[in-house]
């Protein structure tokens, strides 16, 4: 068996990496509220939203961390939003 330790460094390893991901994620986004916002369209796209979750639901090799990964995508989408409004109102 690891030891906390051990486990503790693969964890900081791991949310390293979902740092440097959340903020690529986040600089797309910034990206999109451009695009979005020189078409005119609103930030929320619930059907994208519904593709998403499914989609990458349907990624996880183990399907018991379904609800949880739902969570997480659709919190991530959430703070999405409202990263693009308030850019919208810069
Ligand atoms: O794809 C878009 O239209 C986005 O604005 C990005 C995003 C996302 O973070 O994935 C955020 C808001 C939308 O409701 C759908 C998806």
């Amino acid at each position: 068996m690891r030891t906390l330790e051990e486990l503790r460094v693969e964890i900081d390893r791991i949310d390293q990496q979902m740092v440097q991901l959340f903020e690529e994620r986040m600089q797309v986004v910034a990206e999109v509220m451009a695009v979005k916002k020189a078409a005119g369209l609103p930030i929320l796209d619930a059907s994208r939203e519904e593709a998403v979750v499914a989609k990458n639901t349907a990624r996880l090799s183990d399907p018991a961390l379904a609800g949880y990964y739902e969570r997480l995508i659709r919190q991530m989408m959430a703070l999405s939003r409202e990263y693009q409004a308030k850019l919208m109102e810069e």
